[in-house]
């Protein structure tokens, strides 16, 4: 890689990412590495233009506060220290250093030029991408999520048909969210795209099962299961595509921080499946992810798409699925959805959908009686998803929403709003 690169070495913050964002909202490349990195390690990479030592909370090991090697302190690259008592370099910071100051140490100590940008990073990314897959072909589970979009999409600029994408329709999806893939994909990208209509598969798998645990569990499996069958039809694949994007890595890497969470993957692929990987966003945060997807021309809905649960609509149809309540649930999803946009709250709401429970309640509709489903509308937001607070949704909005459903949504008669934030609720009801 060719952009100059600030690393920031993790001595226990739990503010690495939001520094590596500072940096990188410069204009330069910032990477985070474990505090037991050697100098070597670090020679051996281009471009290393400043170091910066992050310490903080975490601090304390196996009972030992942890520190850099002494010779990282001698490699002749500027260096200066957040929240580490102990750090022997001449500029030390107490807390995170403001814009101007960080600007300084950037391009005032450290001299690196601003040339971390999309563009920059999608011609280099195709560049290495063609040399590193030469002839051989590579195989992508494209979900029409951001992160598999935009490796998609990246792929077929550096490599094109020698990308077989394989989208699986399980029957969950969202109104419309199969055929955007295919439209975008196949129709507009031209992508070697492999549909599978799966639908029967797995509502015929689900049906009777009412236990939150099993239904995310015949959902995966059927889903390695179809998946796998596809890949064994193809001939000569020797790459795996994968979404993976930088806080996966970091989550799954970092030395200090308490929570480890696994490696994000294509929900455990069967292991005699002999791919090796291919992980073109690796480097990039969700964020940036985005950006990029925009400059390789996706559609604004994809990049934007909040984030929709691996089990999809499954997950909201609660209990054991039915298909007039699955479909009640596609619905008023896509009247929310619209509505949303209309009044624009889909760019600031974090994440909103409906939810079908599995019992029935007493209406009236066209003056008799009535014994139908209820919708339920949750709009939460959150920072990390681990906690998370109810939009306070216009009224007007939420009028608008629950006529439209109430008129236009099959089997139903009752719309409520949830107004539990998480905890003591979580985000999904399943
Ligand atoms: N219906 C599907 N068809 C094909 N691939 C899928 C499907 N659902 C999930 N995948 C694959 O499994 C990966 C992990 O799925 P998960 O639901 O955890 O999504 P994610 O991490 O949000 O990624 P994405 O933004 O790409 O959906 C996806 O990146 C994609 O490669």
């Amino acid at each position: 890689m060719k952009e100059d690169r600030i690393i920031i070495l993790d001595l226990g913050s739990t503010k690495n990412t939001d520094l590596a964002r500072a940096v990188r909202k410069l204009g330069v490349y910032s990477e985070i590495h474990p505090f037991d990195i050697t100098v070597e390690e670090l020679k051996n990479m281009d471009h290393v233009r400043g170091i910066i030592l992050n310490g903080g909370e975490n601090r304390i090991v196996e009972g030992k506060a942890v520190d850099v090697d002494s010779a990282i302190y001698n490699c002749g690259v500027p260096m200066i220290s957040v929240d580490h008592p102990t750090a022997k370099c001449r500029q030390q910071f107490d807390e995170m250093p403001s814009d101007e100051k960080l600007k300084q140490f950037v391009f005032g100590d450290c001299k690196a030029e601003a040339n971390w940008n999309m563009r920059n990073f999608i011609s280099e990314q195709v560049e290495s991408l063609r040399e590193e897959i030469g002839d051989k072909k590579v195989l992508l589970a494209l979900s029409g999520g951001v992160d598999s979009s935009v490796v998609a999409a990246l792929l077929i600029k550096a490599i094109g048909q020698q990308l077989v994408c394989v989208h699986v329709n399980h029957g969950l999806m969202r109104k419309g969210e199969s055929e955007s893939v295919v439209e975008v994909f196949q129709k507009q990208l031209h992508a070697n795209l492999v549909y599978v209509d799966a639908s029967e598969r797995f509502l015929s798998k689900l049906e009777g099962v009412s236990d939150p645990e099993n239904k995310r569990k015949i959902i995966g499996n059927e889903f390695i299961r179809v998946f796998d069958e596809e890949a064994m039809k193809l001939d000569g694949i020797h790459y795996l595509g994968q979404g993976t994007i930088y806080p996966d890595i970091i989550e799954s890497g970092t030395k200090t921080a308490k929570m480890v969470k696994s490696h994000h993957n294509v929900g455990g692929l069967p292991k005699d499946m002999q791919f090796e990987l291919v992980e073109p966003l690796k480097q990039l945060f969700k964020d940036e992810v985005r950006a990029c997807g925009t400059e390789l021309g996706l559609p604004d809905y994809m990049v934007n798409r909040q984030p929709f649960p691996g089990p999809g609509l499954g997950v909201r149809c609660l209990g054991a699925i039915t298909r007039d309540r699955l479909e009640a649930v596609r619905e008023s999803d896509a009247i929310l959805r619209d509505e949303f946009e209309k009044a624009g709250l889909d760019r600031r709401v974090w994440q909103y959908f409906t939810v079908v429970p599995d019992f029935k309640s007493v209406g009236m509709k066209n003056h008799a009686r009535s014994f139908d489903y209820m919708v339920i509308i949750r709009a939460i937001n959150t920072v990390d998803a681990m906690t998370a607070t109810i939009e306070k949704v216009d009224w007007d909005v939420l009028e608008t929403i629950t006529s439209r459903i109430l008129d236009e949504v099959d089997n139903v008669n009752r719309v409520c709003f949830d107004m539990s934030p998480k905890p003591p609720a979580t985000i999904e009801f399943e």
